[in-house]
């Protein structure tokens, strides 16, 4: 009997211990480690919106977000206290550099260009890409998007042949031609009156994805379409994910919303792999590159020469890049091409500067050729300009992996720093009192001359980790850009709203209506002529 009694007291004793332990643990968490680390900040002058228990300030911040893009916003640039309203408003408090708590989770804002600059170039080592949130990781993939140190290094070494520019301008003609199908369609659905209204996003969006899905891939459209619609979904709930505070582990329990992901991801999956295996088969089979040949340096074709050749890139690496890729590879460039053409809709001055110069450049081409693109100026300011306005992604994130010195302060281990791309971008200190007006002119003399720091415009980011698709989104916006605008005219539709809006990425909330007028003097109708 008391040994039964001893062996009860050593359980409950052991029960009350971890219960005490557990206890102890969250009160460090979630009490005493962010007391702590604001106190360390507070001493160098650096302030910010108080920590509250476990939440942190996720709930002003959700508040504030939510209010602010509860209603569309006047014809207006000044985007920033709408799409980013938090730092907008804790900036007027504290200042530019401030520090926002993310549940526990500490997060230090940095907009000073000269800083940024430090951050992604001299102390890329010390600065690392932060862990994404699970959801977002399933989303976008364990490949170069997240990866760090060597293995980072390894994949980014081989794929990067398939961004060199004489890769991407045997890419014209695979562009051209899904830009052509595009138009050719809207150019079947205008009205007798020649003119027709068109929800340019969703257009946007599936030729991108077309061609991400040639260029990157060399598969055809048919094949990647299901991998994108799968991924839409996951981009829906990574979306709502932001908005509820981070618990770690949580992603592991098979709640409702987790076992969804889950089956999201193993369909993905279950894609890639017969993919992956259909092309393997195809290379083996003497095929020198991708279908057709008329690719060979793809990703998927580079990835695959890599994995014949070592045993360190697995069918798994494969797997996971090919998500960062169609996942970075779609949504970036249609929001850019989107913002693009709500600008030029509404400021129709630089439609027409932007068209005369192509017929300067092109002649009666109907498709500009590589070397064209390369002497649009005026396509590639007014490509700038949108970039600095609506910049697809707007902001950063980078964690201190050691204890590290920025400009003068003193930034503990583990803290993240936030950069706010978007804020950057709209700094009148910056770009002069005409920040938040559509000024494609600004960049006349080049991106150095105006954006002296740097660290001033990085819609693709800088330094190492800088977008490796930065050359393909641009020429593709370009490319396309300049056959829209050589066929039609273009402006707002009374049904547009004004209303850039963040889903993981900026996008306009309620659609991009345009409607589109058919131009009568076209190249192609003047060689008819000819
Ligand atoms: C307008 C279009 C695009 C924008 C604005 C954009 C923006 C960015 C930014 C800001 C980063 C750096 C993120 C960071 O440092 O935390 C990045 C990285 C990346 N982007 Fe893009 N991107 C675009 C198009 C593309 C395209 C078309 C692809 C693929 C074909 C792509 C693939 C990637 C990849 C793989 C990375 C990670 C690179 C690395 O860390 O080595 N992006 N992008």
């Amino acid at each position: 009997m008391d040994e039964l009694m001893l062996m009860q007291w050593f359980k409950m004793v052991a029960i009350y211990s971890t219960v005490a332990l557990s206890l102890f643990k969250i009160g460090v968490a979630f009490w005493w480690r962010p007391r702590r680390i604001e106190q360390h900040f507070f001493r160098q002058g650096i302030r910010g919106p108080p920590y509250r228990f476990f939440i942190g300030n996720v709930k002003e911040l959700v508040t504030m977000m939510m209010k602010a893009s509860s209603q569309p916003m006047p014809f207006s640039h000044n985007i920033l206290p709408r799409v980013l309203s938090f730092y907008h408003h804790w900036k007027k408090i504290y200042g530019s550099t401030f520090l926002v708590w993310f549940g526990p989770k500490v997060r230090l804002t940095v907009s000073d260009p000269d800083l940024i600059r430090e951050i992604f170039t001299s102390k890329s080592d010390v600065f690392e890409k932060s862990e994404q949130h699970p959801l977002v990781k399933q989303l976008e993939g364990d490949g170069l998007l997240s990866l760090k140190g060597e293995k980072w290094a390894h994949h980014r070494r081989i794929m990067t042949p398939t961004f060199y520019m004489e890769n991407l301008k045997m890419l014209v003609p695979v562009v051209a031609n899904s830009v052509t199908a595009m138009l050719d369609k809207w150019e079947g659905m205008l009205s007798e009156t020649g003119e027709v209204e068109i929800e340019v996003s969703e257009w946007y969006q599936n030729l991108t994805e077309d061609v991400i899905t040639r260029a990157a891939f060399g598969m055809s459209y048919r094949d990647g379409k299901a991998i994108f619609r799968l991924q839409a979904k996951q981009m829906v709930l990574a979306a709502e994910a932001f908005q509820k505070v981070f618990i770690p582990g949580y992603s592991f329990l098979p709640t409702k919303r987790n076992l969804y992901s889950w089956k999201l991801d193993k369909e993905i999956r279950k894609l890639l792999v017969k993919l992956i295996e259909s092309r393997k088969r195809k290379e083996g089979g003497g095929a020198s590159g991708s279908a057709g040949d008329e690719y060979s340096k793809d990703i998927l074709g580079l990835m695959i020469q890599a994995s014949e050749g070592c045993t360190d890139i697995t069918m798994e690496d494969i797997v996971e890049e090919c998500k960062g890729f169609f996942f970075a590879g779609k949504h970036s460039t249609s929001n850019l091409l989107t913002w693009t053409t709500i600008l030029l809709a509404m400021h129709p001055h630089w439609q027409t500067l932007a068209r005369e110069e192509l017929s300067r450049v092109c002649g009666s081409r109907d498709v500009p050729t590589k070397d064209d693109l390369v002497k649009l100026k005026t396509l590639t300011m007014i490509v700038n300009e949108s970039l600095r306005l609506y910049p697809p992604v707007i902001a950063m994130i980078r964690r201190a992996r050691a204890d590290a010195e920025l400009g003068g302060y003193a930034v503990p281990r583990g803290t993240e720093i936030l950069i706010p791309v978007i804020a950057v971008h709209h700094d009148q200190a910056i770009w002069g009192s005409d920040v938040n007006e559509f000024n494609p002119g600004r960049f006349a003399d080049g991106v150095a001359r105006v954006a002296k720091q740097p660290g001033a415009l990085i819609p693709f980011g800088l330094g190492v980790r800088t977008c490796i698709g930065q050359n393909l989104a641009v020429l593709q916006a370009k490319l396309s850009l300049s056959m829209m605008i050589r066929r039609f005219s273009f402006r707002l539709s009374p049904s547009y709203r004004h209303a850039p809006t963040v889903l993981m990425l900026l996008y306009p909330q309620h659609g991009a209506p345009i409607i589109f007028d058919r131009l009568i003097d076209q190249p192609a109708q003047r060689d008819q002529g000819s």
